[in-house]
């Protein structure tokens, strides 16, 4: 093989480009059904200040709350059909990027009645006229031959395919019964996706394709729901494949077209039974493309995950136009209405996450060569078969020489992978090791199987994809032909065997190519197998021996340990014994002294006397009080009875004595007597309580200095008493200190006397 030449990988890199999935947003009026409910437009398109730059263009919803999206451009109800053509880049994509050998993809996602299949439209049908409503795909179909008429003078093939992919299935919609037909997913040693079996018809014109799109969108399984009268309830994939010659440079490129099924909530759609099937089988597919969307959308390299385009057809049909080798443009449709905010921001979301896609499309291009380039080409030819005729033969040399099975050849592979896995298989050639493909993973006809990650095709594939489909009955003129027959004037001075046309010589030698990959690869796994095999197995019968060596170690040690036990058991059960006996006689002697008791008991008995003392002089205070109280009293009733003597009943009571016998003079020195003796009472009287009342101060005093000294007794009792007791909470505290540390000290030497090994707690934790 002979590596690319410096002008070749420049050209090469000319020739690729990097760019982002390029996403349009087109928002259909209002539906009957919404004007019907009373709906409320919610989607509104920003203006723009320049509307013929190329994006970006915001949209913005209104509910719940204002919400903006970005977007490569949006089109709302006033966009017609052409201009979405236009600004969607699918018209740049057919006339300029399918012409320069880039595959393009453009596909419409939404929720299902958003109007998908409007924008992408089914067939131009046999009109050669492009009418105003019909979208994307007549439109295409139309400027793809136009171009090829003007750009390359008519020099190009396009074959025609469409399948379905409906309830995980894949269906051919260019044959009239597929059922039965077992369509498989492939992918090309340069990763490009196409399915076995398909019906690929070649077409010369807009009309024809029209003809066989409309019997195949015949064919397309419709039905009608609440929200779309004929709603799509398969995923469409259209396929134009085109091989053409221009400005000297052969190009080969692939336009997929593809309509999705609706996005859709069954409650909304009325979905039942084999429809409500559909609608979970389409929410799969559509859910798969979600997470790969967002796989491959993913800017932050910590969160980047491979995107699972295995995990359901669509995805998996669609693995080369999203983040592959295609230019993409999406078409998300919407609903302006407020009963579908919910789908439309979900839709949105979808969109702006896809826009952050990155596509490396590469120019499926080859510049047609010259007689010397051609004679080169031979030589290479002549050279790789040698090659490959070599490698077949130590192929076969090392398969008839070796008398390994394939059994054990599969037994040591699974070892080794296993040792591998086991040990991280870090190596690059633990790696290398670990993807190699057992016998059973191999297909019957050896190619890999649909889910490996590195497809091998064998030779049969390669060259079924080499030579076109000329087997095919509908094929009416395969590509290839073409190709050599153009060739045929580059070549015609060269001798018979190389006047083989150059897409010949060119198909020989990929194959050659291949076949040479395959046969050095079969022969490093030989190899590699034999130089694994016997390693694996010295080290399968070292690991065996080590064992038995181990387990007979193992049981000598597990005797010992045996023992050991028993040992320790008895050992433990003197331990406990010792250990509940200490602890027992501890306890006695806590319960017995209390750990200094005694003193705390003098303490206690201290502190009760003086309480007893105190409450002694409360009582002398009290009986005190009870005096005084009682010697105001009897002030009290003195000061009555000196009143009671005062007044004047008294004299009452002693006038008959003094009129008796007494004349009118007599009457009057008695009255003169009278009054001289009651001045003379009183006088005494006063006197009395003159006396009584010092008397009585006297004792007050008296008393009061008393009370006061009990009061200073009181005093200086509680002060004692309250020290007693602050003394008697320091005891109890450093008893109680006291008491833990023992039991603390008991735990310990419990734990000492029946060892760490048996650590069973012998006084509850403290
Ligand atoms: N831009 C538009 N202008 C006028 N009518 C439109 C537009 N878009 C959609 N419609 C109409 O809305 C209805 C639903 O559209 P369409 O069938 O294309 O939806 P869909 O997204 O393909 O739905 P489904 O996923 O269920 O197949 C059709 O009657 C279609 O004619």
């Amino acid at each position: 093989m002979t590596a690319p030449s410096e002008e070749g990988s420049k050209k090469k890199k000319e020739a690729s480009s990097e760019g982002n999935v390029r996403v349009v947003l087109r928002v259909r009026p209002m539906a009957k059904y919404e004007l019907e409910k009373g709906c409320k437009q919610v989607v509104f398109k920003v203006p723009v200040a320049d509307p013929d730059s190329d994006g970006p263009e915001a949209v913005q919803v209104n509910q719940p709350d204002k919400r903006f999206f970005e977007l490569d451009a949006v089109l709302d109800e006033s966009f017609s059909q052409q201009q979405l053509y236009e600004k969607s880049g699918a018209y740049n994509a057919i006339s300029e990027d399918l012409f320069k050998g880039f595959n393009c993809t453009i596909l419409a996602y939404g929720q299902t009645g958003a109007g998908k299949t409007f924008s992408m439209g089914t067939a131009a049908g046999q009109d050669p006229e492009i009418k105003e409503m019909d979208g994307v795909i007549p439109r295409a179909c139309m400027d793809l031959f136009v171009n090829i008429m003007t750009k390359c003078d008519g020099n190009a093939q396009v074959e025609l395919s469409y399948l379905e992919v409906y309830n995980e299935e894949i269906r051919d919609l260019m044959t009239a019964d597929s059922s039965g037909q077992q369509l498989r997913i492939r992918e090309t040693l340069n990763g490009e996706i196409y399915v076995r079996g398909l019906t690929a018809v070649a077409v010369a014109g807009p009309a024809e394709v029209g003809k066989l799109m409309e019997e195949a969108s015949g064919r397309r399984v419709v039905a009608s729901t609440k929200m779309n009268a004929t709603s799509s309830r398969s995923h469409a994939i259209c396929v134009l494949r085109i091989k053409g010659v221009l400005d000297d440079t052969k190009f080969q490129s692939k336009l997929t077209l593809v309509d999705l099924a609706g996005s859709e909530r069954m409650a909304k759609t009325g979905a039942e039974g084999s429809r409500a099937k559909e609608g979970i089988s389409i929410n799969k597919g559509l859910f798969v493309l979600g997470q790969v969307v967002g796989a491959l959308a993913e800017q932050r390299p910590k969160y980047k995950r491979k995107p699972p385009f295995r995990d359901s057809k669509l995805t998996r049909l669609l693995q080369d136009s999203l983040g592959g080798n295609s230019r993409t443009i999406m078409i998300a449709c919407c609903s302006p209405a407020d009963f579908n905010t919910e789908e439309t921001v979900n839709t949105l979301r979808y969109a702006t996450q896809a826009r952050n896609i990155k596509n490396s499309a590469t120019a499926n291009v080859i510049k047609t060569i010259s007689q010397e380039e051609a004679m080169k080409l031979q030589r290479e030819n002549t050279l790789l078969k040698q090659e490959v005729a070599e490698l077949q033969e130590t192929i076969r040399k090392l398969t008839e020489d070796s008398d390994v099975t394939p059994e054990e050849m599969n037994r040591s592979m699974d070892m080794i992978k296993a040792e591998q896995a086991n040990h991280g298989g870090s190596s690059d050639r633990s790696k290398h090791l670990a993807s190699i493909p057992s016998q059973e993973e191999l297909e019957p006809d050896g190619a890999l199987p649909e889910d490996d990650d590195v497809p091998i095709k064998n030779m049969d594939e390669v060259k079924e994809e080499t030579t076109g489909n000329d087997d095919r009955e509908t094929t009416s003129m395969g590509i290839d032909d073409v190709f050599s027959k153009q060739n045929d004037d580059n070549v015609s001075v060269l001798t018979d065997r190389d006047k083989k046309s150059y897409s010949d010589l060119e198909a020989e030698n990929n194959a050659l190519h291949l076949k040479l990959r395959q046969a050095q690869r079969d022969v490093k796994a030989s190899v590699r197998d034999s130089a694994i095999e016997l390693p694996a197995l010295k080290v399968r019968v070292m690991m065996l021996e080590d064992e038995l060596e181990n387990s007979h170690a193992l049981e000598a040690e597990t005797e010992e340990l045996q023992a050991e036990l028993e040992q320790a058991r008895d050992d433990r059960k003197s331990a406990l014994l010792a250990a509940r006996q200490l602890s027992d006689f501890m306890e006695k002697q806590k319960s017995v002294t209390g750990f200094r008791g005694d003193e705390i008991n003098k303490d206690r008995m201290m502190y009760f006397n003086k309480r007893l003392e105190e409450r002694w002089v409360n009582f002398v205070v009290v009986m005190l009080a009870s005096f005084k109280e009682q010697m105001r009293l009897l002030g009290d009733y003195f000061e009555m009875v000196v009143r009671v003597v005062e007044s004047p009943d008294i004299l009452t009571m002693i006038r008959p004595t003094v009129n008796a016998g007494a004349g009118w003079w007599g009457n009057r020195n008695r009255e003169k007597q009278i009054v001289e003796e009651k001045e003379l009472r009183q006088r005494l009287l006063s006197e009395h309580i003159k006396f009584f009342n010092s008397r009585l101060l006297e004792v007050e005093d008296e008393i009061e200095n008393r009370s006061e000294s009990v009061e200073g007794i009181k005093d200086a009792l509680s002060v004692e008493r309250e020290s007693i007791e602050q003394d008697l909470v320091a005891e109890q505290l450093f008893h109680d200190v006291f008491s833990k540390q023992g039991e603390k000290l008991l735990k310990h030497m419990t734990e000492l006397m029946t060892g760490p090994l048996f650590s069973l707690p012998m006084v509850p934790a403290v």
